[in-house]
């Protein structure tokens, strides 16, 4: 069987349809789940009926190709239980998990092997790694169990070492490596196998702070670098904004809202979101089509030019010192303009 290597690679950039789709998905935990399936109770009311607790409920979504799409909420809203469904680590209840199509529920047990091995590969929190094997060992372990020859697999281990930033601990046992290092063998593990989709566990809530913004910078670089579809559980928001291309996010077994940062941020579902996302500097997240306006009849139209998709906190220098309004463009037509007034609003009235 050939791997592709890291450079024959490439992500179908312009395929739009979703490689995975997610129908009315539901997980219920507890005696005769399937009745409850469709049920309205609140989750108090379920536990107190049925013994039953709804931890997915009736949830549907879409990840795009390539992107970084990111699961949160509190704890205990379901996250790891969607995600998990997503491969059948936890079975679901009911609906529809198609991976390119394929009703990933309807896979027999060799099917699902596959589809782990091949196509969804989860990263987790503690690493799994295998302590009396070396790093290369450890990344071409995944590779062995799928039948890869010893040459290709170690060919293929030493490249995605690389590319996580190893080279040179080929050799170092997990126990030689500090958290940072061991959650990138787990990763790289992870890339050998080249998933479709790589599927992250709160990888990095164990990892002190430091440690655990590099490998959110290390996750970005990889996903520039080998474009991969991500989904990424946190419960963080600032995480989930730094990373995510879009956010889906979670209450109580409920999908609350999908969108992208500045769609949550800019645009929360309802309260619940609104206050998770209070704390957010508004004009870290948010662009300026946000706060671009229609021109007034008498305002000149020879100022600079910026996108709509510039993040405010990056304009603020830009417009604060043009003498005139700041033309948003989409480099053909002028879709707006703002001035020091949007720029001071945002800031005054947001949490900077
Ligand atoms: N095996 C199980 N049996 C019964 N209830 C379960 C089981 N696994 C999870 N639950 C319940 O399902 C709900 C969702 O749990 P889940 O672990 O998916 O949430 P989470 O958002 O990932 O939380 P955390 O961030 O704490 O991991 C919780 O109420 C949990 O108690």
């Amino acid at each position: 069987m050939t791997v592709p290597s890291v450079a024959e690679r490439s992500a179908s950039d312009t395929d739009t349809t979703p490689v995975l789709a997610v129908r009315d998905l539901w997980k219920v935990f507890g005696p005769k789940a399937e009745s409850v399936v469709g049920s309205t109770l609140s989750r108090k009311e379920l536990k107190e009926r049925t013994g039953c607790v709804a931890a997915v409920r009736d949830v549907s979504f879409d990840v795009r190709r390539g992107e970084v799409f990111v699961v949160m909420g509190l704890s205990g809203s379901g996250k790891s239980t969607l995600v998990r469904c997503l491969t059948r680590l936890i079975e679901p209840t009911a609906g529809e998990v198609l991976l390119d199509g394929e009703d990933v529920r309807k896979a027999d047990d060799r099917r699902l092997r596959e589809l782990r091995r091949n196509r969804m590969a989860m990263v987790f929190q503690h690493f799994g790694l295998l302590p009396h094997r070396c790093v290369l060992d450890n990344v071409a372990f995944g590779l062995e169990i799928r039948g890869v020859a010893k040459k290709e697999r170690y060919a293929r281990a030493r490249e995605v070492v690389g590319l996580v930033g190893l080279t040179g601990f080929e050799n170092s046992y997990p126990d030689q490596l500090s958290g940072g290092m061991q959650q990138r063998v787990g990763l790289a593990r992870a890339l050998a196998a080249d998933p479709e989709v790589l599927l992250f566990d709160e990888p990095f809530s164990a990892l002190d702070p430091l440690i655990r913004r590099e490998m959110q910078n290390e996750v970005i670089r990889l996903h520039h670098e080998v474009g991969k579809t991500m989904i990424f559980i946190t419960h963080d928001l600032s995480e989930a904004l730094k990373l995510g291309d879009r956010i889906l996010i979670m209450r109580d077994g409920e999908l609350v809202q999908v969108g992208t940062p500045d769609q949550v941020v800019g645009a929360p579902a309802d309260d619940y979101v609104r206050d998770f996302v209070s704390d957010i500097p508004r004009s870290h997240v948010l662009t300026l089509r946000w706060i671009m306006r229609p021109p007034h009849p008498d305002e000149p139209l020879d100022g600079p030019e910026l996108g709509p998709d510039v993040v405010i906190r990056d304009a603020v220098h830009a417009v604060l010192s043009a003498d005139r309004p700041v033309r948003v463009t989409d480099g053909e037509s002028v879709l707006g303009v703002v001035t020091s007034a949007e720029i001071l609003e945002v800031i005054a009235g947001g949490q900077d």
